[in-house]
């Protein structure tokens, strides 16, 4: 396999007017292409940190990482996609239009493209919505349109910042089910940030727990389930136990 992202001693300090702030520590990191990494940590690791570095929306202030061809930090970089808590839709365009957006950002978007995009929508169930607003979705609804959006320019790369956070138990359970079925028709690679250790199990093939602040790796846990996953596999002895495994480092940093 040959890896997507290679991170090596990738380090972030924030100066602040009230000093420095060291959010991530030498942070090393192999990314194999398709696979499907979740992270983990206490609050104020650096886990939201680390996506914005992935993404070239921050730059980090010392190692090496690399995206593809590219180096981080070099130049924008328009091979990810990036899903937020929040759905972030535009109130004003319809949900196509909303899909779109990464492209007409750059471009009149083609037949082409808007097919692509209407593809998306029937992929997440969501092909009869696309003519309607935002507000006319539900919470869970609008976070399948946002998946689109994030998909539409075809990224190597989706990274997920805790993207079911603010939905119901139900309705995330769903989506993960549906975020393992998109992962596994398009290949892509994935990286996940959640609080919830069950839904990193439930997605990923490895997931990496990552200690308080300055946010360094303490450990990899190499998930050993198949790519398909049901919900029913939540329920299974072994699931619960990788769940207590992770859960274990947690229990540590907290007493
Ligand atoms: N733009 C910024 N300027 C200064 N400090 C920042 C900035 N962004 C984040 N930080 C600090 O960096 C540290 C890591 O923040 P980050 O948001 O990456 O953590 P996180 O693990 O995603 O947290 P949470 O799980 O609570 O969302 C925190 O101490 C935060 O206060």
């Amino acid at each position: 396999m040959s890896a997507l992202v290679e991170l090596d001693r990738l380090g972030k300090v924030y100066s602040t007017r009230t000093g420095d702030v060291t959010a991530l520590s030498e942070v090393t990191l192999r990314i194999e292409d398709g696979e499907f990494v979740a992270v983990v940590g206490p609050s104020g690791c650096g886990k939201t940190t680390l996506l914005k570095i992935l993404a070239n929306l921050e730059q980090h202030t010392s190692g090496v990482g690399i995206l593809g061809n590219n180096e981080l930090g070099a130049n924008r970089s328009d091979d990810v996609g990036m899903v937020f808590q929040k759905a972030t839709l535009l109130p004003w365009l319809d949900i196509l239009s909303n899909v779109l957006l990464p492209v007409t950002l750059k471009r009149r978007a083609s037949a082409a493209d808007k097919e692509n995009a209407m593809d998306l929508l029937r992929m997440v169930g969501l092909g009869e919505f696309a003519t309607k607003r935002p507000h006319e979705l539900s919470g869970g609804m609008q976070q399948r349109a946002a998946i689109c959006r994030a998909l539409v320019h075809e990224p190597s790369l989706l990274l997920m910042d805790e993207p079911f956070g603010a939905l119901d138990a139900m309705t995330r359970d769903v989506l993960n089910v549906e975020v393992n079925r998109i992962w596994r028709d398009t290949h892509k690679t994935a990286v996940l940030i959640t609080h919830s250790i069950p839904e990193a199990v439930f997605l990923a093939q490895r997931v990496i727990v990552m200690s308080p602040r300055p946010g360094r790796i303490v450990d990899e846990i190499t998930v050993p389930f198949g790519p398909e996953r049901t919900l029913e596999l939540m329920g299974t002895p072994e699931f619960g136990s990788l769940c207590a495994q992770i859960r274990r480092h947690f229990e540590v940093s907290a007493a």
